[in-house]
């Protein structure tokens, strides 16, 4: 095909369109010319005109600054207007375009895909040897901005590859072949340009779709932005993805009633789309939607991709007639091959050439996907379809487009580090709150097991029996706390795929989410001490002195948080909960049995003082204990041996408490920061 686009179409005002009307407008979609009398006799701005020429679909024709924008729709009134050359059409509102929100005017993308090949090792249960699996075999294609291309092909073809390949969930040096971005090499500033809503949705099930969207678009849209604009822009995407009925429902899981699944589905999408990427990627964007959510969620994805310019690749999987009205352009994928590429009208053509002739009930994605299992039985017959659209791609190509330059789209963060952690602090903070069933049932946890220690360790004597009673207290105590930690693991595990998509498509900084994770812990580990420190302390009998006091719950403080960071740490090392729960328990095992209660520091082989100093629970205990008996000197306790004496004989004398602080905190620091690089590892090589 050739002519000119609608954007070539020279800067005309509205006064000058309607005198000069024979400029003729070229419409792709039917590959004719209609001059500006027949299909414009006036027009206002953001308009529908009810198409003379089309009973089913409206023009929405709008005059911007420098070009008539034409966007075909689904008319949803059926009416038909029977319009004469000159006659005045009737114009109406364009629905779901009545916000004033104007959407920033952005670079316009094209990708290119030059023969992108990805395979994999696959080692089969019977062979020794790994075999060579072609996830992807010299795809060729091309995403086009203002339109949108549907992926297509069999279960199993490459769709969700091909997706994850742009959006560089796949190391690019494990693909070969090229992907152009604006006739540039793809790298990593194309994840923040752009948005990839993926077949799982990932979403916190305690905010409601409201906050969802809000929390979304505080992370991704620019901060000079108003709060004002940042919540139209929500109410928008509220309305144009038809989730205005369950806005204050929350999202729910498997254990909190919530959305259905094609509501949870457009929340996905809406997530996504908030920020208005220049380059949306969807897989399966309609799955689990009724046939009318889905046309609707396919509307708004064509109008973006229409009216804002915007590049709009998806994966579909039968997308009915009425859908496939909104696609503009095709690929079809059989295991991995490219066997058809160009606008789906041309696939009937295509096809009937090979001989295969499409019934009238069907959709033409529907008869090929049918069609393509029968010829892959056939010998060699993914080889015939491969080949068969080689030999004709040369004549499918569609025109040229030329990308517009315009304001380009910063490759940075939207917002600052500082307000992206302010953000999650607070986004954390509502989770915890809204589970706060948790939060008591630990805070009775740390009651009752205060109560018990101190019941039984009641009123400890200053005497032989009371030494190892308080040893054991602060043993046990720690061993408590420590193990008790794990219970920050299945809602860290939770969270952590929501922070893999998010971080992967640049809403934040990984930092900003660690350190707001770490900040917003410590009031809760903070009162868990003081709730425990305040039943236990005065039961057991210990130092009664203001400073001993303090220290005690300084340490039980640091422990706690230095405990919870680790962790989390381990959570960001393995993402299922059974083999992270495992390693946790049997590192704390180990380490409580280095920690110096069940055997000296002197006594440990020197091979295995290493795990003693390793060892968490060593430095609150050590630091607790040396708090205790510094705190009374020269109280004689037994066989004539006071405080220093206890303390020389436990091969504690030489502790510095505060260093063993120190220590904590050095540890906890640590935790943090390997959480860090290793939440920042897994976010870029996330499908690996
Ligand atoms: N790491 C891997 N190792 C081996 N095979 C893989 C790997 N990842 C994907 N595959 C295989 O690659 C093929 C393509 O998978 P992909 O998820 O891209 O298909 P799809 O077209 O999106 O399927 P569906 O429509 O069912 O989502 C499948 O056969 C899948 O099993």
């Amino acid at each position: 095909m050739s002519g000119p686009t609608y954007s070539s179409i020279p800067s005309y005002s509205r006064e000058q369109y309607c005198r000069e009307a024979s400029v003729p407008i070229y419409n792709r979609e039917y590959s004719r010319e209609y001059s500006l009398t027949e299909a414009l006799p006036v027009v206002d701005d953001d308009a529908v005109l009810e198409n003379p020429m089309s009973p089913i679909f409206q023009y929405s024709l709008s005059l911007k600054q420098n070009a008539l924008e034409i966007e075909r729709r689904p008319s949803r009134v059926r009416t038909m207007t029977s319009m004469q050359p000159g006659d005045r059409p009737e114009v109406q509102p364009l629905a779901g375009k009545s916000s004033p929100l104007r959407l920033p005017k952005r670079r316009a993308f094209e990708i290119c895909i030059q023969n992108l090949t990805y395979k994999v090792k696959v080692k089969e249960k019977a062979q020794k040897v790994k075999r060579e699996k072609t996830l992807l075999n010299q795809v060729t294609a091309d995403a086009r901005h203002g339109e949108v291309l549907g992926i297509f092909g069999p279960s199993g073809s490459g769709k969700t590859t091909l997706l994850d390949a742009l959006a560089g969930r796949i190391d690019r040096r494990c693909l070969e072949g090229t992907v152009l971005v604006n006739g540039k090499p793809i790298d990593h500033k194309f994840k923040r340009i752009s948005g990839y809503v993926m077949q799982d949705d990932s979403l916190f099930p305690l905010l409601t779709v409201r906050e969802t969207l809000l929390f979304s678009a505080r992370l991704r849209l620019r901060e000079s932005m108003t709060q004002a604009e940042k919540l139209e822009r929500v109410e928008l995407v509220i309305q144009q993805l038809g989730l205005s009925v369950c806005a204050n429902t929350p999202i729910g899981n498997d254990e909190i009633r919530g959305l259905s699944g094609g509501e949870r589905r457009r929340v996905s999408i809406g997530v996504d789309v908030i920020h208005d990427p220049s380059v949306l990627m969807l897989d399966e964007p309609t799955s689990g939607l009724d046939s009318a959510s889905a046309l609707q969620v396919m509307e708004h994805l064509s109008t973006i991709a229409k009216q804002h310019g915007r590049t709009v690749l998806l994966t579909l999987h039968q997308p009915s007639y009425s859908i496939l009205e909104l696609i503009h352009n095709t690929l079809v994928l059989v295991q991995g091959n490219v066997i058809y590429h160009g606008p789906h009208v041309g696939m009937i053509n295509f096809y009937s050439d090979m001989g295969y002739n499409m019934p009238e009930h069907m959709t033409v994605v529907e008869y090929i996907l049918e069609s393509v299992n029968k010829i892959l039985d056939r010998p060699k017959g993914l080889h015939k379809l491969v080949e068969y659209y080689h030999d004709t791609r040369s004549q499918l190509k569609d025109e040229q487009i030329i990308v517009q330059p315009a304001v380009d789209q910063p490759s940075t963060y939207a917002t600052t580090f500082f307000t992206q952690t302010v953000v999650l602090a607070e986004r954390s903070l509502i989770n915890i709150i809204r589970t706060k069933q948790v939060f008591i049932a630990r805070l009775i946890m740390m009651a009752v097991g205060a109560f018990v220690m101190g019941s039984l360790f009641i009123r400890c004597k200053h005497n032989e029996i009371g030494v190892r009673q308080r040893q054991s207290f602060f043993a046990f105590a720690l061993a408590f706390f420590l193990f008790g930690a794990n219970q920050a693991l299945p809602p860290f595990l939770a969270e952590r795929k929501i922070f893999i998509r998010e971080t992967d498509r640049g809403a934040y900084h990984t930092s900003a989410y660690v350190l707001s994770g770490c900040l917003i812990i410590l009031p809760f580990l903070f009162v868990f001490a003081i709730i425990f420190t305040g039943i236990s302390y005065a039961m057991v009998g210990l130092e009664a002195s203001v400073s001993a006091i303090c220290f005690f719950l300084l340490v039980f403080f640091v422990a706690l948080a230095m405990a919870h960071s680790f962790v989390i740490l381990i959570g960001g090392f393995f993402p299922a909960l059974v083999p992270a729960g495992n390693f946790l328990e049997a590192f704390f095992s180990i380490t409580f049995l280095f920690s110096g209660f069940f055997i000296q520091r002197t006594a440990i082989p020197k091979y295995w003082l290493w795990v003693h100093y390793l060892s968490p629970f060593k430095y609150p205990y050590e630091a607790l204990m040396y708090n205790e008996f510094s705190h009374l000197p020269g109280l004689v306790w037994f066989d004539d041996l006071d405080s220093q004496d206890i303390l020389v004989r436990l091969a504690l004398d030489h502790v510095n408490p505060w260093r063993n602080v120190g220590m904590m905190v050095v540890l906890w620091g640590s935790f943090t920061i390997l959480l860090y690089c290793v939440l920042k590892l897994k976010a870029s090589t996330a499908r690996h």
